[in-house]
């Protein structure tokens, strides 16, 4: 007998209809998300059930033109035999506790705090420690319930994931106490109001940092959405809510219908799909960050996964123009929906924008170019035919006759350090989409992960960047400010894969 969901026993076509409209009006609803694919794929198995029942009013007739996939959990990849016997087991083993105790035993239960489609979540206090956790019920039935507690249990401990303090199993349901978000969730922050980029890029590291470890893990999340990211007080984010997370192997493709539509990837849609399904949805939190809405919409079902499978993004008009060019870029390379040249989580971490934001010595870079520039010049990208580009700095009056602007002009007169630091981001943003592809030189080329802050960035000082520079054929080379003194580096950005690199360069030539 299927188990009684929170509404998945009223018609949950009305259901997810009435989510979906009502998740469209407001600003912050632009964002949420609040059903998922389960829901279709579950009304779809009843579907089938009752084929023979009369169409009015039958699953058939709701489900009409919102979802064709097959049912979630279809996947091979769930090894046959994998009992509740052994994933029990294993729950026992890591958190020592014992089967017949109860959670009442051990904890004192408060108000509920949460409740989504497997189960109420709610406040509880240890009754040693006194400490507060939150225990998630989820009743049994369903293989995914299983799954959830024996996934959580295997990426507990990384400091991204909430952490699972203990287990309890009744003869109906699995009680998780884990550890207490009460900072609320990410998308009742991001309701607030718009991210700077420097805030969204530590928010988004962050978040990209449980993604890597979850794949690294052989787990997909495959719901990844700000509704799923939990904070805690100190504002440190958790990634949540297992229940459609599965395990993959290299090489291992998964099938079925599973995520949240408006953060669903096209090839999920479509067919076989990997763990870069969550790039995807991550991609579309970073849109939802950056801009504040959702780039795949619609209203309906269909519509919205129509636009999924079809909208090209603009990126280069309207709200896009405020935006700095890497933070674009890095979006079109996690929303591309060719999946083999879709980034991964760690070329994501290793991408220019996410470090000149999140590490240190480019941090230092942007207070340096405050601190030097007391005025501040603004930086102006033009592009002129045969594609070079030259970036200058406009200290008021000369201002030379240039053809094509390509790129707002970003003044710090303005007082802004977010409009500086995007122009110079910007700089950036335009080295990288002109450069060669060719291989580095391996000993100047800077590692990928963490010396790459000291090797490379401490010679990127502001005034390297807010100088006069031109980008001409394909190597960037920069010419400090007005003096006519040459830096005494320079850095080439080179693709590789899709990937940027800085490398150091040596030589130096002048754009003048
Ligand atoms: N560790 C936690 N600390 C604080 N609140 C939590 C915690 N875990 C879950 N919650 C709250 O409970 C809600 C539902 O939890 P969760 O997302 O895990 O359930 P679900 O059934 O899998 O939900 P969904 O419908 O989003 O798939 C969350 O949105 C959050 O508000």
């Amino acid at each position: 007998m299927r188990k009684k969901r929170k509404g998945s026993e009223t018609d949950v076509s009305t259901e997810v209809t009435n989510n979906f409209a009502s998740s469209c009006g407001s600003r912050s609803s632009n964002i949420r998300s609040h059903f998922s694919l389960e829901d279709y794929a579950r009304l779809k198995k009843r579907c089938k059930e009752d084929v023979d029942a009369p169409p009015v009013g039958s699953c058939k007739s709701r489900l009409a033109g919102i979802a064709t996939a097959p049912p979630c959990g279809a996947s091979s990849l769930v090894p046959p035999g994998r009992g509740l016997k052994r994933k029990i087991g294993c729950i026992e083993v890591i958190t020592q506790i014992g089967r017949k105790k109860k959670v009442e035993d051990d904890y004192v239960k408060g108000a509920t705090i949460g409740r989504g489609k497997f189960g109420s979540v709610w406040l509880c206090r240890s009754r040693t420690s006194g400490v507060d956790f939150a225990c998630k019920t989820l009743c049994k039935g369903e293989e995914t319930v299983h799954r959830e507690v024996e996934i959580m249990q295997h990426l507990s401990g990384h400091p991204g994931v909430v952490t699972l303090q203990a287990v309890y199993e009744e003869p109906d349901c699995f009680h998780l106490v884990m550890e207490l978000c009460s900072g609320g969730r990410l998308i009742d922050q991001m309701a607030e109001g718009q991210y700077s980029e420097q805030r969204a890029a530590n928010i988004f590291k962050d978040v990209m940092l449980v993604i890597k470890y979850c794949h690294e893990m052989g787990v997909v999340h495959r719901d990844i959405k700000p509704e799923n990211i939990l904070l805690t007080t100190s504002g440190t984010i958790k990634l949540a809510d297992f229940g459609l997370a599965m395990r993959i192997s290299k090489g291992q493709t998964l099938s079925g219908l599973a995520g949240s539509p408006a953060y669903v990837a096209p090839e999920v849609l479509s067919g076989n799909y990997s763990e870069k399904v969550d790039i995807w949805s991550a991609g579309v939190l970073l849109h939802a960050l950056l801009v504040g809405v959702l780039p795949f919409q619609g209203d309906s079902l269909k519509a919205v996964f129509e636009a999924i499978k079809n909208v090209n993004l603009d990126f280069h008009s309207g709200i896009w123009e405020s935006v700095s060019k890497p933070a674009r870029d890095l979006l079109a390379r996690m929303l591309t929906r060719d999946v083999s040249s879709r980034i991964t989580a760690d070329e994501v971490l290793r991408h220019p924008w996410i470090l000149f934001y999140t590490e240190r010595s480019l941090k230092t870079l942007s207070i340096k170019s405050k601190s030097k520039n007391q005025v501040g010049p603004s930086i102006q990208i033009y592009s002129s035919p045969g594609s070079k580009l030259s970036v200058r700095r406009i200290d008021g009056g000369s201002h030379s006759r240039v053809p094509q602007p390509v790129s707002t002009s970003s003044s710090s007169s303005c007082g802004s350090e977010e409009q500086d630091e995007n122009g110079v981001v910007d700089v950036l943003a335009v080295a990288i989409s002109h450069v060669r592809i060719s291989e580095p030189k391996r000993s100047r080329l800077c590692s990928p992960t963490g010396p790459i802050e000291q090797q490379c960035s401490s010679n990127l000082t502001a005034n390297n960047l807010l100088g006069k520079m031109m980008l001409m054929d394909d190597e960037l080379n920069i010419q400090s400010g007005d003096n006519g003194v040459i830096s005494s580096k320079a850095f080439d950005f080179q693709s590789h894969g899709g990937v940027c690199s800085v490398i150091e360069i040596e030589s130096l030539s002048l754009g003048t």
